[in-house]
């Protein structure tokens, strides 16, 4: 239900976008908010972010139905991206095209750059200044590259709520608004979000968690721009995001493969149970069958990343390297590698794997085990060992 009320004059007036499966390219999420929090103080009504653009209606709606959009006094844009900032122009052109929208000085250059036929009256908030509302006071946080240079915070001071943009968010819509009407599951859209969107930033997500503890800012509630809104115990989200962070992982393989003729699968499937014999969880990923981005979801917390592939025209084949185009990106740190596959003459796949993972800063196992054309007992029995050995380096590896 929207407007939901969240704290005393203070609703979401976002909306749930049931149907999205595919957002920037990452498939498989289970739809998703755009969050956009309207606060009504007694001197000032404040709206924080908007919603895509083709939910511009229902958003003025859910607006209406707490207040005439007309009393808003000021937006605030803590990340200029479509799904945020697309209705802005519609947004600003029925309340009125003169009604300030405060942003970061990298907001400023987004927004200019989004809505470049459209003259916004644009502010430019420094981080820590403070905005008095009546009874309450908003101050802002920087958070550049989390996950765009625009990105930043908003923190209302007397309620402990901080409207945090993109961070803490998830691609996933339900009836269920709050974490506490959720289970554990909640987590994993939450670590599904990490690992697509703020991995390539972990080493700023430490250092802001650092910084948000160095404040001592009271929290009693996390608000992201999409998903569920944390207020029974933000500690939570934020102790995983520091885990994700530091890239912990557990004893924990992936075997991401693909095959023309069964062959590379043969191997993976004898690799699955060696490796399996020793105790690691094994997780065998085709990549016809699992999308990139739930690969790089269970790649986060595993500490071995075993990749198969039969030669193709003296390469490596070419779904493995969509995998890897996007997987390089997104800057995973401290993973074991291990390479496989199947080949007829020349047989390149293997290395040029290898030379993936040394790119990628993995430290290999060695340097991979191939088979001619279909693996007999003797190289299915190889497979087999090598998948003890995957397990056993990855027990070794704290
Ligand atoms: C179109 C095509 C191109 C191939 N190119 C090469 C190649 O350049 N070098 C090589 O060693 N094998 C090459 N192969 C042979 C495959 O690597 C071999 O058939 C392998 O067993 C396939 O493994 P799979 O069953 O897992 O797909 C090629 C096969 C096909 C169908």
């Amino acid at each position: 239900m929207r407007p939901l009320k969240i704290a005393e004059g203070i609703y979401d007036v976002g909306v749930k976008d049931w149907n999205i499966r595919d957002f920037h390219g990452y498939s498989t999420y289970m739809g998703t908010t755009y969050n956009s929090f309207l606060i009504v103080d007694d001197d000032k009504v404040v709206l924080i972010d908007t919603v895509k653009e083709p939910f511009t209606h229902q958003f003025m709606e859910n607006i209406r139905k707490v207040i005439d959009p007309k009393k808003i006094d000021l937006i605030i844009s803590n990340h200029a991206e479509m799904d945020h900032s697309g209705a802005l122009p519609r947004v600003l052109h029925l309340i009125g095209e003169e009604t300030p929208v405060y942003c970061s000085k990298m907001g400023e250059k987004a927004l200019s750059a989004h809505f470049n036929d459209k003259k916004i009256n644009l502010h430019v908030v420094k981080p820590g200044t403070e905005m008095k509302l009546g009874k309450r006071t908003l101050s802002f946080i920087e958070t550049r590259m989390l996950h765009w240079p625009d990105s930043m915070f908003t923190y209302l001071k007397e309620d402990g709520i901080l409207f945090s943009s993109d961070a803490f968010g998830q691609h996933y819509a339900s009836h269920e608004n709050f974490d506490d009407e959720m289970g554990e599951g909640l987590f994993e859209h939450a670590k599904k979000y990490f690992a697509n969107i703020l991995l390539p930033f972990a080493p700023r997500v430490e250092k802001l968690l650092e910084s948000i503890e160095s404040m001592g800012l009271p929290l009693n509630m996390i608000c992201p721009d999409h998903g569920i809104l944390w207020r029974k115990n933000p500690e939570m989200i934020l102790e995983r995001y520091a885990s994700w962070a530091r890239q912990e992982t557990k004893e924990k393989v992936i075997i991401v493969y693909d095959t023309m003729w069964n062959s590379t699968e043969k191997m993976a499937r004898k690799i699955v149970d060696g490796a399996r014999s020793t105790g690691v969880e094994v997780i065998p990923m085709s990549v016809r069958n699992w999308h990139r981005s739930d690969i790089m979801t269970e790649l986060m917390d595993s500490r071995a990343l075993v990749l198969g592939s039969p030669t193709l025209n003296n390469g490596i084949f070419p779904t493995l390297c969509d995998v890897l185009a996007y997987m390089k990106g997104l800057k995973p740190q401290g993973k074991l590698g291990a390479a496989f596959g199947s080949y007829g003459w020349s047989g390149e796949a293997v290395k040029l794997l290898n030379k993936e993972f040394d790119t990628m800063g993995f430290e290999r196992i060695d340097d991979g085990l191939r088979t001619l054309y279909v693996p007999d007992s003797e190289a299915l029995q190889a497979c087999y060992d090598y998948g003890v050995r995957i397990g056993e380096a990855v027990k070794a590896k704290s």
